[in-house]
């Protein structure tokens, strides 16, 4: 036995063999021999109660083919949907059938089925053997040959099992046509083509479970247009299940989904935009081929939605971690309670998905709760993504925040873009300094909020999205509604939970925390020890060490009533702590805090609002930048006598910075060659407060000539 015969995935084929009498010892005979292969069940039955029989035992263990022969096995194949194979019999099979028929009668007989074999006949006649011939097609028309070979005296017939049969009854030999050789070599093309059948339908199945699993909607259809394959997607929009559909000719279906063009080109279209059904999806349609010839055509329907958010999903992925939030509301610092206030209220909006409004002044940690918030959301895991309004111009804001499609406007980018509102999908958007958005686009912005879906530019089908937002201003936004510079309906909208952040200078008490915490954060990122205890370097021997550095800025904020900017704290100390690194050991630090001394006053704040008790936030200033700052404090920790030194940078510092003037903008913005965020880092302030400020200079006097940048 060759190879071919071990059965797939390691279970043995399923073979019926239906036959009586004779043909079935044949079957008894022969069968043990393909045991290692096949089972093969042999029933001594014919037509319909072989058919019940099959059909039985397909449902209980299932069968992989039948073996037959003769009006039996074709009874057999147009009952059964599984694949019949008959026995048949070869030349060998007759000539052997007329030795052993010769041996015992003078006339011999043979019925075909079907027909005569045409060689039989020439045979019969070129050797003169005299075999009365005839053939039947049907089961009753057996027994009429064999009465007419009778009456012509024959004594032996060489036939089917049914022809044998009714031979014997008639009183004369029967000797069957087949012989082992013809059950054998039925039996393997029936294992053949069981194994063959069964590696099919795994494959089937295999391609099965895929297209199931495919959101796609794929349809395969045959020359004809008739669809062969379909998956669930694809029965979903045409509205019908999927066996309904099988057969049936696709552009008859719908007319829009036809493959005839397909089928008569032979062409490829890919990313057909059609409607189907009303809905809007994006075809492609293929030929098939198989060995280099055309066998049918394929249709694959997309979801536009589906692509798109497949599109922002790889976008995302390819970009660097630009749209996560780095803070959590642990980062929040204070003990006040007007802060822990706002850390509880936090944590309460973190588990909702309401849209948030956070009220507080620039520089007062709005983003960092925002970041807070959603880090401590369900969405932690998707993306933060933050826009400031106010740094925008409108147009551009338009197409940051939505998006828009190929070709939307001359210099659009090919391919268009995703919005920022498409890209916080499932996450959370953050809109900074919402109090300066255009009207048109709070419009905009209000749908998005009512139909969670937006309209990239140029679009006519929005898009749907999940996105949380949480809303920043320092302005008050009721006044803004109330004067008419801010939408209403959109300020109740945002206004569902309100935080509301306080300025430092309503919780002094939080400052040495926040000074140190600040001192830290930045020696970390500076990469200096991040202890307040250290020294500073060599250089620390100078200014002073870390304690007198953070206790210095702490006496220099409180005495100065600070304007409740963080950041501005956080820059000046940065200052204070870059400056005391890179002072040269044992060199005049006097003379190097003397040259940076203005602009280190100017981050304290006090240029941008001079506030009453400047003069001793000064002093403090000047005692950290002043060679003898290391004894600013006694040793009781109460402020020393300033010394003459200390009150002469002091009273400059004030001079020097006493607000911050056009003038100190301008020549910070070109000491930095028109770059925005560089001045505004410079001056201490935050680019949105220099923004500001530039709006406030443009409308105030003309006659400031601004870089071109602006
Ligand atoms: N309570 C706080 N604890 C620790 N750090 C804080 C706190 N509040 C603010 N900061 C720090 O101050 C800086 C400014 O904070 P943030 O950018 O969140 O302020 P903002 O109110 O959003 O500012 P703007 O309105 O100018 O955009 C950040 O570096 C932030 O880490």
């Amino acid at each position: 036995m060759s190879s071919v015969f071990t059965a797939s995935q390691g279970t043995r084929l399923r073979l019926v063999a239906a036959g009586m009498h004779e043909l079935r010892l044949l079957f008894e005979e022969v069968a043990p021999q393909y045991s290692p292969v096949a089972e093969i069940t042999i029933i001594d039955k014919g037509y319909s109660q072989a058919v019940s029989d099959i059909q039985a035992m397909r449902q209980d263990q299932g069968v992989d083919i039948v073996v037959s022969a003769g009006t039996n096995g074709s009874f057999l194949r147009q009952h059964l949907d599984i694949p019949v194979v008959m026995v048949k019999a070869g030349g060998l099979d007759i000539m052997r059938g007329l030795a052993r028929a010769s041996r015992g009668s003078r006339r011999i007989g043979l019925v075909a089925y079907g027909a005569v074999p045409p060689e039989l006949r020439h045979f019969n006649d070129l050797f003169g053997l005299g075999v009365a011939l005839r053939a039947y097609s049907a089961e009753e028309e057996a027994e009429g040959c064999v009465r007419e070979l009778l009456a012509l005296g024959v004594e032996s017939i060489i036939g089917h099992g049914l022809v044998t049969d009714l031979a014997r009854s008639y009183g004369i030999e029967g000797i069957l046509l087949y012989s082992q050789g013809a059950v054998r070599e039925a039996i393997e093309d029936a294992v053949e083509v069981a194994r063959i059948s069964r590696l099919e339908s795994a494959r089937r199945e295999k391609l099965n479970t895929i297209l199931g699993r495919l959101k796609d909607g794929v349809v395969a259809v045959d020359l004809d247009e008739r669809i062969e394959i379909i998956n669930p997607a694809m029965a979903a929009v045409l509205g019908r299940p999927a066996d309904q559909l099988v057969g049936q000719r696709l552009g008859m279906v719908n007319s829009v989904l036809s493959l005839q063009d397909t089928l008569r080109t032979g062409q490829t279209e890919a990313e057909l935009v059609r409607q189907v059904g009303g809905k809007t999806v994006v075809l492609t349609r293929m030929p098939v081929l198989e060995q280099g010839r055309h066998t049918g055509a394929v249709l694959v329907c997309q979801d536009p939605v589906a692509i798109q958010r497949m599109d922002r999903s790889l976008r995302s992925r390819g970009k660097p971690r630009s749209n996560a939030a780095r803070y959590g509301l642990e980062q929040l610092v204070g003990r006040s309670p007007a802060i822990g206030r706002v850390r509880q209220r936090a944590l309460t909006c973190a588990r909702s998905d309401a849209t948030v409004l956070i009220i507080g002044e620039s520089g007062t940690g709005k983003e960092l709760l925002a970041q807070g918030i959603h880090n401590a959301s369900n969405r932690r895991a998707q993306p933060f993504v933050a826009v400031n309004c106010a740094a925008f111009p409108d147009s551009l804001l338009e197409s940051e925040l939505f998006g828009y499609v190929d070709g939307a406007f001359t210099g659009s980018s090919r391919g268009g873009k995703v919005g920022l509102f498409e890209a916080a999908h499932t996450g959370t958007l953050f809109l900074d300094e919402i109090g300066e958005m255009p009207l048109p686009l709070q419009t905009r912005l209000l749908r998005v909020l009512q139909e969670r879906e937006v309209l990239r530019i140029g679009a006519t089908q929005p898009t749907p999205v999940d996105v949380r937002i949480i809303a920043a201003t320092h302005q008050d936004l009721a006044e803004r509604a109330r004067s008419g510079h801010f939408r209403s309906d959109l300020y109740y909208r945002l206004n569902i939970l309100l935080l509301t952040l306080p300025p430092l200078r309503e919780r002094l008490s939080d400052l040495p925390l926040l000074v140190s915490h600040l001192h830290e954060k930045i020696a970390r990122r500076l990469g200096v020890s991040n202890s307040v205890e250290s020294t500073l370097g060599e250089a620390g021997h100078a200014a002073g060490g870390g304690r007198e550095v953070v206790q210095a800025i702490v006496e220099a904020a409180r005495g100065y009533a600070w304007p409740g900017n963080i950041r501005e704290l956080e820059n000046l100390i940065e200052r204070v702590m870059v400056f005391c690194e890179s002072a040269p050991a044992g060199g005049d630090a006097a003379i190097e805090l003397r040259s940076i001394a203005p602009e280190l006053f100017m981050a304290a704040g006090g240029a941008q609002r001079p506030v009453p008790g400047n003069r001793q936030a000064a002093l403090a200033v000047a005692g950290v930048l002043t060679k003898g700052a290391a004894t600013a404090l006694n040793e009781k920790g109460a402020p020393e006598e300033p010394s003459g030194e200390k009150v002469f940078y002091a009273d400059r510092l004030l001079k020097d910075t006493a607000a911050l003037t056009p003038q100190a903008v301008l020549e910070a913005l070109k000491a930095c060659d028109g770059n925005r965020a560089a001045a505004a880092a410079a001056l201490g302030i935050s680019r949105t407060t220099l923004w500001r400020r530039l709006k406030r200079m443009e409308a105030g006097a003309r006659n400031y000539r601004l870089p071109n940048t602006f």
